[in-house]
């Protein structure tokens, strides 16, 4: 199976999970990314059990609207009983890094509201110890300079993602370099460096379910 195979494979088994647990009429969580991707074109054969969406970055709000899905601004949402996204590297505890695609702040704050987390990813994602996918963090941007410091204070290697800025006007610095042996302890520690938006660690919040596409089908992992 290509990747491409794989990933349409764990969307599809998304989309199965939210239509046997997400009651009809709510509204679902959506994540950004090419898995995301095929999960949005998977949502579009149920999206009539459904309200409609709460969108994690534009790309994905302009995706989920050229399928006729409503989306909804999450200040008029409470209740979002489950979030689809994918991750970038996820470990056996579902803590995850996110943010390859710079979406990492809306994409958490989606996931902050959601009663379940499900991950979709292919085997390539699943890791040890996470940290060979640099860690994304979102910038405000005169404070560019000051957080590479600090960043390189705690061991990383910081590197401007050049000619992107975020769906909230930031920008984004990739942390190479990081041994990442305690996520939670970490994602605190970036997210105190003043001018840090907030980074690409999914720990304080991690997955509930991931739904990993391998060769021999896909495995649930609780
Ligand atoms: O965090 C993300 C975007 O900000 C994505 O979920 C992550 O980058 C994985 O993307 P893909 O499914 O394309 O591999």
């Amino acid at each position: 199976m290509t990747q491409d195979e794989l990933k349409q494979a764990v969307a599809q088994a998304a989309a199965d999970y939210v239509a046997q647990t997400a009651p009809a009429g709510s509204i679902i969580g959506v994540g950004t990314g090419s898995t995301a991707n095929f999960f949005i074109d998977a949502l579009a054969a149920i999206k009539d059990r459904y309200q409609g969406a709460v969108a994690s970055s534009e790309a994905t709000r302009k995706r989920l609207e050229g399928h006729g899905i409503t989306v909804f601004d999450l200040n008029d949402v409470s209740d979002i009983p489950v979030y689809v996204d994918g991750a970038d590297e996820i470990d056996g505890g579902l803590n995850m890094i996110k943010g390859g695609g710079g979406a990492l702040t809306r994409e958490k704050i989606v996931a902050a509201v959601a009663r379940e987390f499900v991950c979709i990813c292919d085997a390539s994602k699943l890791v040890e110890v996470m940290g060979k996918f640099p860690l994304p963090v979102e910038v405000i941007p005169m404070a560019r300079a000051h957080v590479a410091r600090e960043l390189a204070k705690l061991g990383g290697t910081p590197v401007l993602r050049e000619g992107f800025v975020t769906d909230n006007g930031n920008v984004i610095l990739d942390v190479k370099g990081l041994a990442i042996t305690d996520p939670k302890g970490l994602e605190a520690q970036v997210n105190q460096i003043t001018g840090v938006v907030t980074n690409g660690l999914f720990a304080v919040r991690p997955a509930n379910l991931l739904l990993l596409g391998t060769a021999d089908g896909v495995k649930s992992i609780r």
